[in-house]
């Protein structure tokens, strides 16, 4: 039997340093930066989710699930994981976010591996240099731990991934492909490097 495994972007946050432009629906070479993500995410997953707080008529348009935080405060990122590892059936939820627009082909397989390496709990990607805290793969189970955490006051999810048994999957052979945008110069710079 194969394994289902969804996953869900991550389109709750502000935004500030895009201005409060809403960064999934930001454009990016004539695509919405969500776009560009779901391309790269969806040949690896059963299902797609979209968490977004913000202008749900426009992500409901790309015809996936949309939902925002259970908990409506801007808690960070841990607040749509939990709402969407309550909502999964999955074996597997596959977190990111919807600001990495170059996401690995083979993000899945290799965290998987990971994980079944030593029958581990989660997995967060890595570019060779430095932890992608977003980029999870994780059970669905978790769920409890995790909101816990969050609702003890704590935000920073590499102290909760730090609780259990975790392994990093690697991608020092792919460096840029977890290039982050989180202002409109990052989206300028990326779009000319691109277009190179
Ligand atoms: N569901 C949810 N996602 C969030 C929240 N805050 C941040 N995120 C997501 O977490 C990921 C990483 O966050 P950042 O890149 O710092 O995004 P941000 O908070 O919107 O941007 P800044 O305000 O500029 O820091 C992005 O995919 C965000 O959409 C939140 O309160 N809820
Ligand atoms: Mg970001």
């Amino acid at each position: 039997m194969s394994l289902q495994i969804d996953a869900v972007i991550l389109a709750g946050g502000m935004a500030r340093r895009m201005g409060g432009n809403d960064k999934g629906l930001v454009e990016l070479l004539d695509q919405p930066m969500i776009k560009h993500t779901i391309d790269r995410i969806k040949p690896q997953v059963n299902e797609i989710m979209i968490n977004a707080n913000r202008n749900q008529t426009q992500y409901a348009e790309f015809g996936y699930p949309v939902f925002s935080d259970e908990d409506s405060g801007y808690l960070g990122p841990l607040a749509g994981m939990i709402t969407a590892m309550a909502k999964t059936q999955a074996d597997y939820l596959l977190v990111v976010p919807c600001d990495c627009p170059l996401l690995p082909l083979d993000l899945v397989e290799r965290m998987l591996a990971q994980i079944q390496s030593e029958d581990a709990e989660l997995a967060v990607a890595s570019d060779g240099k430095r932890e992608q805290p977003v980029v999870l793969l994780l059970k669905p189970s978790l769920r409890d731990s995790m909101k816990a955490f969050l609702d003890g006051g704590e935000r920073k999810i590499d102290f909760w991934y730090a609780k259990h048994h975790c392994m990093v999957a690697e991608f020092a052979d792919q460096p840029n492909a977890f290039v982050n945008v989180n202002t409109p110069e990052q989206k300028q710079q990326l779009a000319e490097a691109i277009a190179k």
